[in-house]
């Protein structure tokens, strides 16, 4: 749990006002742009930085100023981190080694972590003779046999294509969801966090926008930064001067599987086509209008449409969002 933590450098900004309770269990992806303040939020948990401001409290204990090495947690990095002139089985159990647990002990979770991971038969391979995901799955290993209940997660895909991103990240998910264990994932990849987190935390500029379940996050965003953040296409946004009817100085975010395209003359506003993009199933038609941003519609399969041409869209009010002047959410 994080109570209200602040950290600065020589008086710059690194995050503030951070307040989080993570349930046991759960996987909480920690998400936002770079430089949000997410790596150093993780940092702080683990005790690789110490906060300015505020508490730290892991299993109900105070751990705000306790070395890293007494905070009962894992650690998986970008970087794997593993020592390359090690096999693959000496760097899984470099940690249990260092803490003397008895080899017997250690050869069952070596065993069983190689075995979890998809990495039996690898056991002498050295880290070079690996691939991206291969490599990253030692690490995941090496987490594994340290036992603890908290597992911290800084950006692990990063490194990967994005055909194996998505198979180690449903490896990630099964391993955490098997073993039950709390995972408290770094990612700027909003897919990455909306299909693996059981909670979202999005953070900008060193301060949570919005914590809640990937569901929350896309149906009902706090402010117009959640909202164009979450979700692919981004919610569109619309000057309220541009629809009427709600009111000067608003923002109206709509999602594009709510726009319909109705005939000419029809509908509640008129857009000229700025692209079309075939995605397989459906194809993105990018919309312009003015007083407006991220317009856009989708159709199913292949439908591309000339840019230049005009097309008329319809919505229901229902499923508007409206936002004040300062972008923050009104409840409508
Ligand atoms: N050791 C440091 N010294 C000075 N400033 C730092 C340090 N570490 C982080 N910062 C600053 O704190 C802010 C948050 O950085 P942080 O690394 O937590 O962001 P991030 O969201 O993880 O970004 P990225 O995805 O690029 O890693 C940034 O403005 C960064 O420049």
């Amino acid at each position: 749990m994080l109570k209200d933590i602040a950290k600065r450098w020589n008086g710059q900004l690194g995050v503030e006002g951070i307040s989080l309770d993570i349930p046991e269990g759960s996987f909480t992806a920690l998400l936002g742009p770079s430089g949000c303040g997410k790596s150093t939020t993780l940092r702080l948990l683990a005790g690789l930085e110490l906060a300015d401001e505020g508490a730290i409290l892991i299993d109900g204990k105070d751990v705000t100023t306790s070395a890293a090495s007494d905070r009962n947690l894992s650690m998986v990095f970008q970087s794997y981190a593993l020592f390359p002139h090690l096999s693959v089985a000496e760097n899984v159990v470099f940690g249990l080694k260092v803490r003397r647990v008895p080899k017997q002990e250690r050869q069952e979770k070596l065993h069983r972590a190689l075995e979890i991971t998809g990495l039996l038969g690898y056991e002498n391979r050295k880290p070079g003779e690996l691939s991206g995901g291969q490599r990253q799955r030692v690490a995941l290993a090496r987490a594994i046999v340290a036992g603890q209940r908290l597992c911290l997660m800084d950006e692990p895909l990063s490194n990967l294509d994005a055909k194996l991103r998505n198979s180690v990240r449903k490896d990630i998910k099964k391993l955490q969801r098997d073993l039950g264990i709390t995972v408290i994932y770094v990612t700027h990849d909003q897919t990455e966090a909306m299909s693996m987190a059981d909670i979202v935390v999005l953070m900008k500029d060193g301060h949570i926008q919005q914590v809640g379940t990937p569901n929350d996050l896309y149906s009902n965003p706090n402010n117009t930064f959640v909202a164009e953040f979450v979700g692919a296409p981004p919610m569109a946004l619309i000057e309220s001067s541009v629809l009427g009817g709600f009111g000067e100085d608003k923002t109206i975010g709509i999602r594009a599987e709510n726009i319909q395209i109705v005939p000419k003359g029809e509908g509640r506003m008129s857009c000229i086509v700025n692209e079309s993009e075939f995605l397989g199933a459906e194809t993105l038609i990018g919309l312009d209008h003015e007083g407006s941003r991220g317009l856009c519609v989708l159709k199913p399969g292949l439908s591309m449409v000339a840019e230049g041409s005009e097309i008329n869209i319809n919505f229901r009010d229902e499923h508007l969002h409206v936002f004040d002047a300062a972008g923050h959410r009104l409840v409508r």
